[in-house]
């Protein structure tokens, strides 16, 4: 079965629809919705209209940008790798150059944009985002070692520290905590999809976890991520930041991906690396939805009350 591909290979696609498919649409749309939670959780009541929808967009076209950089770099690979061989630069349908120009559009648009109506931390936050996805992961670590997804991991953490400091011009202590549930998850999302898409890894040369060190090693250390993940989700309700609404949500879903993480070491088919990894998205969308709905629904009585920084 052919993994979350985006655009259906035998379907004709039009002009339009295969730029689309450059800006990786699905992976920014979570990817936003992180940063929007992000820009709710910096305030008490809603934030501030102009600074969020601004934020919003200019965060989803440098995401956008960075995604069609990394088609570019990754022309040859996508090419050899069944999952990705249908994108427009691996069949022909876009050229580099249009690739490279629709790059720069969305990247100069979303600098201008958080520059003129949000803030220059936020546009400077953005762009190393952008470097480090499009160049530092996919240029370099994703072809230097096995360990490139957990250091890149970084770029796509930052959204809630980005739509954090959109709408308070500031790098909350609280936001590296978004930050750090979201890089403590990327190696189980990813690791449980390289294990079914091994044979595509190994062909394109890249050193993968699973092509460098085997299937049963990344299963224990999707495990280890799994538990980590657990710990580190308790963390905005032990600073207070979150209530025990958040907790009950975050120790369900986290249960659940434990269980699955644990199965994986002895899985009842091929398949079910692919729930994994399908799983591990429900789980982030459902965990930055319990924030949501936590900072809004649960009363402060429900904290714990050690706030990492003094409040008033
Ligand atoms: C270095 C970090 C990451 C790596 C290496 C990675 C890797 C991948 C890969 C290889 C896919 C399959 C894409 C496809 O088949 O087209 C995927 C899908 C996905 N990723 Fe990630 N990911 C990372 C970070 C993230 C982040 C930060 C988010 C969101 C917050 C995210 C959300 C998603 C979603 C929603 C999909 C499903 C896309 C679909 O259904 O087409 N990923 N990821
Ligand atoms: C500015 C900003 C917030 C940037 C966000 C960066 C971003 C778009 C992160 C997405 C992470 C991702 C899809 C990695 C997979 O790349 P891959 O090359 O390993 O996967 P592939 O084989 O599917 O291309």
């Amino acid at each position: 079965m052919q993994a979350a591909s985006q655009v259906d290979p035998a379907m004709p696609s039009s002009v339009a629809h295969q730029y689309l498919e450059l800006t990786k649409p699905r992976v920014v749309a979570l990817i936003v919705f992180t940063a929007i939670i992000g820009m709710f959780l910096a305030v008490p009541g809603w934030p501030p209209l102009i600074q969020a929808v601004a934020g919003s967009v200019g965060i989803w076209l440098a995401a956008g940008s960075a995604a069609a950089i990394n088609h570019l770099i990754d022309q040859r690979i996508d090419r050899v790798m069944a999952r990705t061989s249908h994108r427009p630069l691996a069949t022909g349908a876009l050229t580099p150059r249009q690739v490279l120009v629709f790059a720069l559009v969305l990247g100069v648009a979303a600098m201008a944009i958080l520059v003129i109506w949000v803030n220059t931390l936020t546009a400077v936050l953005t762009f190393a985002s952008l470097i480090g996805y499009a160049v530092v992961y996919t240029a370099y670590l994703k072809r230097a070692t096995p360990q490139n997804i957990v250091i890149g991991g970084a770029a796509g953490a930052a959204p809630p520290v980005l739509g954090w400091a959109a709408v308070t011009g500031e790098v909350h202590p609280y936001s590296l905590l978004l930050f750090l549930i979201i890089f403590v998850w990327t190696p189980p999302h990813f690791w449980a999809l390289a294990i079914f898409r091994r044979d595509d890894y190994s062909r394109a040369q890249v050193p993968m976890l699973p092509v460098t060190h085997g299937v049963e090693y990344t299963r224990w250390h999707v495990l280890y991520y799994t538990v980590l993940l657990l710990v580190v989700t308790v963390l905005p309700w032990a600073t207070g930041m979150s209530g025990l609404f958040y907790l009950g949500g975050a120790l369900i879903l986290g249960g659940v991906f434990l269980y699955y993480a644990i199965l994986l070491l002895q899985p009842p088919d091929e398949m079910f690396a692919m729930k994994v990894f399908n799983y591990s998205i429900i789980y982030l969308m459902a965990l930055f939805a319990f924030l949501l709905a936590d900072h809004y629904l649960a009363t402060p009585t429900l904290r714990p009350g050690i706030p990492l920084v003094p409040v008033g």
